[in-house]
C-alpha cells in the first residue's frame, strides 16, 4: 500500500479503488460472490489498464489468502451478513483453536484428580456457587467445576465474544445467518413501550397487535359471543401442529393444568393437541368431542408442513361432514406466517393470527403459536403473567454480568460438561408432575439448535456439538433410568424442585405431607450422585464381600439444581426463558448456528419419494421402483400386506 502512495500522486479513482478494495474485502467477509465478482473485475480491469500492477498486485495477494483459509475464518461479526457491524472487523478462529478452550482442556486433568466429595467439602466453594435471581435458586455446587474452572469458563466466553453475540441476537442483527433471519422471540414478550428492531423496524407493535388480537378473539370465544355453526359455545379446542408449533404450548398448558388460578379460569374447557400424522393420534383428539362444540387452530409457521396439513384437511373433513362446509369459518381459526397459504386452505384472513420469520419455530410459544391456545384455555390475562416471566429472564440474561447471570452460567456448564468433561446427554429431571412435557420441549429446542456438524461459517467441527436431551418427573424417572445414572453412565443432570405445590395434600397420620415426600427425593438424589457409597462404607455396614462391587456407588456424577418459589404461569415464562438462553448460550460459545434446522429436511424429501410410490402402487398397481433392495422389500410387503385399502376416493373417519 506504501509502495503505491510513494509510486505516484494520487487521483481521484485511486481514492475510489481503495473503496472498492475495502468494500470486497468486507464483501469476502459476506461470502457475497457475485458482488465480489463484480469487484475482483473491476480492479483487474483498472489495474491492468493503468499499470497499477502493485495495487492489483496487493488485492489478488488479499484475495488468495482469504479464500485458500479453510480453518482460519474472518468475519465482521457472528452475524456476516449484518451491515452494521462492520466496525467491529475481527479475525475468528474455530473456537477450539483458541487458548482458553485449549486452557480448559488441559484443566480437566486437574479436575480428574479430584472427586466431587472433596470438592463438597469446601463450603467456601459451595456458596460461590449459588446464585439467586428473583426468587430463583440455582445450586451449582455438584458440578465437577472449582472457581478456577469458572474463571477459565469465562475467559472462554470473552473469547467467544459471547457478549457481543447476545447484544446481536437482542439488536436484531441477523445471526440466523444459513436463513438471513433476525432471532427475536424476545421482543415476542417485550413491554408494549420497548423498541426492538428487525430490518430497521421496531417490531414490537406488531407483536402487541396481535396480542391484542387474541385477547378479543379468545375473551369472545371464552364468554360464548363467538359461537359455533349451530350456536353452541366452542368450550373445546384442538390445535394442530407439530414441532415447533406443537410442543412448547403442550408443555405450558401441561404445566398450568394444575395450577389454581389457571384452572380456575380454565373452568371446565378443554385444550387438546393434534400433532403426529398417525390417524390414531386424530381418533384419540376427536374422541368424546362434538364438532359442534369444537374450535380447531391450525399452527403451523410455514402452513406447509405435511402432517399438519394432512391433519387439517381431516379436521375440516370433520367438521364440514357433521355441520356443512360452511361451518369451517366459524369452526376453524389458523396461526401462521404464511397468511397467504392460510387463506387458501379456507380459513378466513381475519381468523388468522400471524407471527414472523424471525421467529424460529422451535422458540415460537410466546407467539400466537401457543398465546392463541393458551388464551382460549385459560384466558388472556393468565398468559399474559407467562410472557411477563419470560421477560423477566429476557432482562436479566441481557443485563447480568456473566458471573450472575443463570443463563449463561447454564450454558458455560453444558459446554464444560460436554465439550471437555465428555458426557454426550443431560437429563431434565423436574420434581413436579406439572412439568411432564418440560423434557421433551427442551429436547426440541436444544437438540434441533445445537445439533450441528458444522460452525456458522461452514468449517467441519472437529468437536462435538450438542447434547441428548430426555427427562422425566422425579419420582418416576427413579424407578426407571436412574440406575444407569447412578451406577452406569455418568449424565449430568438438570433437577428442578418446586417450594410450594400447585396442589398440596396434607394427610394426618403421614410422617411428612405429601410435596415433601416428593421433595425429599429432589433434596436426596444430587447428593447420592456426587458422593456416591465406597466399598469401605459397605463393608462397614457389614454388606456380604459378594456383594459389594454390586452395591458400590462411584459417585463424582454432575448435576445441578434450580429452586423455584412456586409453579404459576409466570414461573413457567421464567423456566421456559432460562432454558432457551442457556441453549442460545452454548451455541454461541460452540461458535454454530443455534437458529437453522438443514437436518430435517433430507427425511422429509425421501418420504414424499415414498409418498409418491405408494400412491402409484395403490392407484395404478405400480411395482415399487427406485429404491434400495431393503426399503423396496419393506415397501413391497407393506402394500402386500395392506392391499385391502380402498383405492377409489373415499371418506372415513376414525369412529371411536
Ligand atoms: O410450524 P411449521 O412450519 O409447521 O413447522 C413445524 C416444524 O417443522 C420442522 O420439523 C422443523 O424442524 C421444526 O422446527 C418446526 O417446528
Amino acid at each position: 500500500m506504501i509502495e503505491i502512495y510513494k509510486c505516484r500522486r494520487l487521483l481521484w479513482y485511486d481514492h475510489v479503488m481503495f473503496a472498492l478494495v475495502w468494500h470486497t474485502i468486507i464483501d469476502i467477509f459476506k461470502n457475497n460472490g457475485l458482488i465480489h465478482a463484480i469487484f475482483f473485475f473491476s480492479i483487474l480491469f483498472y489495474s491492468i489498464s493503468l499499470h497499477r500492477h502493485l495495487f492489483f498486485y496487493f488485492y489478488f495477494s488479499l484475495f488468495i489468502n482469504l479464500s485458500t483459509h479453510t480453518r482460519l475464518q474472518f468475519h465482521i461479526s457472528p452475524n456476516r451478513s449484518s451491515s452494521s457491524s462492520s466496525s467491529s472487523l475481527q479475525m475468528a478462529t474455530l473456537i477450539s483453536d483458541t487458548a482458553p478452550w485449549k486452557d480448559l482442556k488441559a484443566h480437566v486433568g486437574e479436575i480428574d484428580k479430584t472427586h466431587l466429595r472433596d470438592l463438597m467439602a469446601d463450603t467456601d466453594r459451595c456458596s460461590s456457587m449459588m446464585l439467586e435471581f428473583d426468587g430463583i435458586l440455582l445450586d451449582y455446587s455438584r458440578q465437577r467445576a472449582t472457581v478456577d474452572t469458572l474463571s477459565k469458563l469465562k475467559k472462554l466466553a470473552e473469547e467467544a465474544r459471547l457478549k457481543q453475540k447476545i447484544d446481536n441476537m437482542f439488536n436484531g442483527e441477523h445471526i440466523n445467518s444459513t436463513e438471513n433471519r433476525s432471532v427475536l422471540h424476545v421482543a415476542l414478550r417485550a413491554s408494549k413501550n420497548t423498541t426492538i428492531n428487525s430490518d430497521g423496524k421496531n417490531v414490537v407493535p406488531d407483536v402487541w397487535q396481535v396480542l391484542d388480537k387474541i385477547k378479543e378473539f379468545s375473551d369472545k370465544v371464552r364468554n360464548g359471543s363467538w359461537v359455533g355453526a349451530t350456536g353452541k359455545a366452542l368450550t373445546n379446542v384442538i390445535a394442530i401442529g407439530i414441532g415447533g408449533s406443537f410442543l412448547g404450548p403442550l408443555f405450558v398448558h401441561t404445566a398450568l393444568q394444575t395450577d389454581p388460578e389457571a384452572s380456575k379460569s380454565a373452568g371446565g374447557r378443554q385444550l387438546r393437541f393434534l400433532a403426529n400424522v398417525d390417524p390414531v393420534d386424530v381418533a384419540r383428539n376427536i374422541s368424546g368431542l362434538n364438532p359442534e362444540t369444537t374450535l380447531v387452530v391450525v399452527v403451523s409457521k410455514t402452513f406447509t408442513t405435511a402432517e399438519t396439513m394432512l391433519n387439517a384437511r381431516t379436521l375440516r373433513e370433520w367438521i364440514s361432514s357433521a355441520l356443512g362446509p360452511q361451518a369451517v369459518s366459524k369452526h376453524m381459526v389458523a396461526v401462521s406466517t404464511n397468511l397467504k397459504l392460510v387463506e387458501k386452505f379456507g380459513i378466513d384472513p381475519n381468523n388468522a393470527f400471524a407471527f414472523w420469520d424471525w421467529v424460529g419455530g422451535r422458540y415460537s410459544v410466546c407467539s400466537a403459536v401457543g398465546v392463541l391456545p393458551l388464551s382460549l384455555q385459560y384466558g388472556f390475562s393468565v398468559v399474559e403473567k407467562f410472557l411477563e416471566g419470560a421477560r423477566s429472564i429476557d432482562q436479566h440474561f441481557h443485563s447480568a454480568p456473566f458471573e450472575s447471570n443463570i443463563p449463561v452460567l447454564l450454558g458455560l456448564l453444558s459446554v464444560w460438561n460436554v465439550s471437555f468433561l465428555g458426557y454426550p446427554a443431560r437429563a431434565i429431571l423436574p420434581y413436579t408432575q406439572a412439568l411432564e412435557k418440560l423434557a421433551p420441549h427442551i429436547q426440541q429446542v436444544s437438540m434441533e439448535s445445537n445439533g450441528k456438524g458444522v460452525s456458522i461459517d461452514g468449517v467441519r467441527l472437529p468437536f462435538e456439538a450438542g447434547e441428548i436431551d430426555f427427562g422425566e418427573p422425579g419420582t418416576n424417572g427413579q424407578h426407571s433410568f436412574y440406575q444407569l445414572i447412578h451406577q452406569g453412565r455418568v449424565i449430568p443432570c438438570d433437577f428442578i424442585g418446586i417450594v410450594k405445590s400447585q396442589q398440596p395434600v396434607y394427610l394426618k397420620d403421614e410422617v411428612v405431607n405429601n410435596h415433601d415426600e416428593l421433595m425429599s427425593n429432589f433434596f436426596a438424589q444430587p447428593d447420592a450422585l456426587a458422593y456416591g457409597k465406597t466399598p469401605e462404607q459397605l463393608q462397614s455396614e457389614n454388606v456380604a464381600s459378594h456383594l459389594v462391587p454390586h452395591k458400590t456407588f462411584t459417585g463424582n456424577r454432575p448435576s445441578l439444581s434450580l429452586l423455584l418459589p412456586s409453579l404459576d404461569a409466570y414461573r413457567v415464562g421464567q423456566l421456559l426463558a432460562i432454558y432457551e438462553h442457556r441453549i442460545a448460550v452454548e451455541g454461541f460459545i460452540w461458535g454454530i448456528n443455534s437458529f437453522d434446522q438443514w437436518g430435517v429436511e433430507l427425511g422429509k424429501s425421501l418420504a414424499s419419494q415414498v409418498r409418491k410410490q405408494l400412491h402409484a402402487s395403490r392407484k395404478k398397481g405400480e411395482s415399487v421402483e427406485g429404491f434400495n433392495f431393503s426399503t423396496t422389500k419393506l415397501l413391497t410387503r407393506y402394500l402386500e400386506a395392506s392391499a385391502d385399502v380402498p383405492s377409489e376416493p373415499t371418506t372415513l373417519l376414525p369412529k371411536i
